[in-house]
């Protein structure tokens, strides 16, 4: 990962929130399988289909993303379960197949992303030695145990007794396993809200011998614990022991609460930090809407990026509520702190 970072410049842009994308596009995601549910009924919503006529070109998010600087893009499968997929009818085949579709998906993009820059730079450019190209990594979504309840419960990440470690390892394995082979550069442990799940993860990862790396996102309501009440340190402190966990951060939490979590993080970990903070608005999950009132515009989302770089971020997007925009500004400002660009060979 600090190779990666190193190729990026220094500070690795992240994508913004994939599900925010798919409503603003007019997909009706009020189902247990949120996002997931555009795996089941309309892949096209996820991939750009460009066809000749414009009344055929499908506003596809992880180009979006990765035209607006995006250097990591997160697929689809954040509430993509084999449970879940299961309580629609589908199979174990047909859901392990749908969690492959959601990775396949964001490396097809990455793909069309790269020719298409080739042709553009070739277009202008005749010395093809000299292309410049940002680089990209496929992070393969994992959310809570939480996600899958589908009612909110990873802004709670209250679980109640009866869902032990074991309970959490056995809901994640296959779906670990089936991700770690599907062609992602990582796995991205996203919107963590306890302590238990760090620690199923980072036995999972290390049980099942995953071989590609991993980051560890935790989210926070307070700016001091995450959202079970589980000390950041604590929490932190088992994604840096753990070998495959490549960066450690926080995701989907309001962007006024994010300095203080990188310091905290920092004292535990010299590992990469990442952030990726929603807008800061409130979600309401028995209507599966976003509350509006609390939410900061772009300007003041950005306004943050150099603070939290000096606090020791080097991985920065956004999450919920955050758009291409947010993640065109947000690049505009890591590059003016950038060294370096890669160049690409063709
Ligand atoms: C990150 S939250 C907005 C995802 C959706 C939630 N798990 C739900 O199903 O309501
Ligand atoms: N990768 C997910 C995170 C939800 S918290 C999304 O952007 O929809
Ligand atoms: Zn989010």
């Amino acid at each position: 990962m600090t190779d990666f970072i190193g190729q990026c410049g220094g500070y690795a842009v992240i994508d913004g929130g994939l599900a925010t994308e798919l409503e603003r596009h007019g997909a009706n995601l009020n189902d247990p399988l949120w996002s997931a549910k555009c795996l089941v009924t309309s892949p096209q919503l996820i991939r750009r289909v460009t066809q000749l006529s414009p009344s055929h070109i499908f506003t596809l998010v992880h180009l979006d993303y990765l035209e607006a600087g995006a250097n990591i893009i997160i697929s689809s499968s954040y509430q993509a379960t084999l449970q879940g997929f299961e309580a629609k009818g589908l199979s174990r085949v047909e859901g392990e197949a749908l969690l492959r579709k959601s990775v396949e998906i964001a490396c097809e993009a990455r793909e069309i992303y790269y020719s298409r820059d080739a042709k553009v730079f070739s277009d202008v450019i005749e010395n093809r030695e000299n292309l410049k190209q940002h680089p990209v990594f496929v992070g393969a979504s994992v959310g809570s145990y939480g996600a899958y309840l589908a009612d909110g419960s990873e802004y709670s990440g209250i679980y109640g007794d009866a869902v032990t470690l074991e309970t959490l390892k056995d809901f994640h394995r296959r779906r670990v396993q089936v991700l770690a082979e599907s062609g992602a550069d990582l796995i991205a442990f996203e919107t963590i809200p306890n302590k238990l799940e760090a620690k199923a993860y980072a036995e999972l990862l290390q049980e099942e011998d995953i071989k590609i790396p991993a980051w560890f996102s935790f989210n926070s309501k307070d700016g001091t614990n995450v959202v079970s009440g589980d000390s950041i340190s604590e929490c932190a402190s088992i994604a840096d022991s753990c070998k495959q966990v490549v960066a450690v951060g926080i995701n989907c939490t309001p962007p006024r609460f994010i300095h203080g979590l990188i310091q905290a993080i920092r004292e535990v970990t010299a590992k990469p930090i990442l952030i990726y903070p929603n807008s800061g608005e409130t979600y309401d999950a028995d209507r599966k809407e976003w509350v509006q009132s609390t939410g900061v515009v772009d300007e003041d989302f950005v306004s943050y990026v150099g603070k939290w770089c000096e606090a020791g971020a080097s991985l920065i997007g956004g999450c919920c509520r955050t758009t291409p925009n947010t993640i065109r500004a947000i690049s505009k400002a890591l590059s003016s702190r950038s060294s370096s660009v890669t160049t690409l060979e063709f």
